[in-house]
């Protein structure tokens, strides 16, 4: 397996309050790692440290260190916004811009100075293509994006995310807004981006960690209880608070 993500020692506080702990993790290559976990316990704070999102919240700080393909992205000399280019990322709640279908994906090429319209229609294709949505809208590309349903929006996110030629696509619980029939549109998505990319999911289902997942990391109170291939990890956990969790027994 190729690492694309290394974690060492990573530690954060807002404030005073520590909210991870000493973790430790290696993230597979083009591999999807679900992050599982009771409410609170640090996983969209963790997820929020692999593009450095964090930086915009005041009062945070960490310690440790997290390589992206051998580089310390915390390092001094990181371009943040070339960091956020290669590690996209999709939210809970789908958030389009109020514009039309084809700018919501040309924004961040156009952005890069990328102004050929040729170049920009191939990008949009190709992005709403790898989102499993071109067919959907291809006919009504100039209409806005907010006319789109719930689903098809979050599809446009990713859209979005992949028209920036990421190497990463991070998601935070990006199905908790959408019926089960959009939910199994994504999750077939996921199965077919990993492929190109490396994906790391938030997920309050187990369900879906299990159906979506290669490998999974169990957070307990800002720590990684244990992390391990997702048939591993929901079979035969190592750590009894895992299997307390995946049986349901607390969370
Ligand atoms: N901006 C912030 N400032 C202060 N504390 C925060 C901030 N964001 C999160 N926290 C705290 O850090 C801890 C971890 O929160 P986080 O949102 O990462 O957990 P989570 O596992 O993603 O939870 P959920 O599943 O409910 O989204 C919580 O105790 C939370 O209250």
């Amino acid at each position: 397996m190729e690492t694309c993500f290394e974690i060492k020692d990573l530690n954060l506080y807002y404030g005073e309050k520590q909210a991870l702990k000493q973790l430790n993790l290696t993230i597979g290559k083009n591999r999807v790692t679900a992050l599982i976990g009771p409410s609170g316990c640090g996983k969209s704070t963790f997820l929020r440290c692999l593009n450095r999102m964090n930086d915009l919240i005041e009062n945070c700080r960490i310690s440790g260190e997290i390589r992206l393909l051998g580089e310390n992205i915390y390092d001094s000399k990181t371009n943040v916004v070339q960091l956020r280019t290669e590690v996209g990322m999709v939210f809970q709640k789908p958030n389009p811009f109020p514009m039309s279908i084809y700018d919501n994906i040309a924004y961040g090429p156009r952005c890069q100075g990328i102004r050929d319209k040729k170049v920009l229609d191939g990008v949009v294709e190709h992005s709403l293509k790898s989102a499993a949505l071109w067919e959907e809208v291809k006919d009504r590309l100039h209409d806005s994006a907010l006319a789109l349903s719930g689903g098809q929006q979050q599809r446009l996110c990713i859209a979005r995310a992949i028209a920036m030629e990421p190497e990463v696509i991070l998601m935070d619980e990006p199905t908790s807004a959408l019926d089960p029939i959009a939910t199994a549109k994504i999750e077939e998505l996921i199965e077919q981006l990993k492929t190109t990319y490396t994906i790391v999911i938030v997920t309050h289902s187990m369900q879906q960690a299990s159906r979506v997942s290669d490998d999974t990391a169990f957070f307990l109170l800002g720590e990684i209880v244990e992390a391990d291939t997702t048939r591993k990890l929901f079979s035969k956990p190592a750590d009894q608070r895992t299997e307390d969790y995946i049986t349901g027994r607390f969370g």
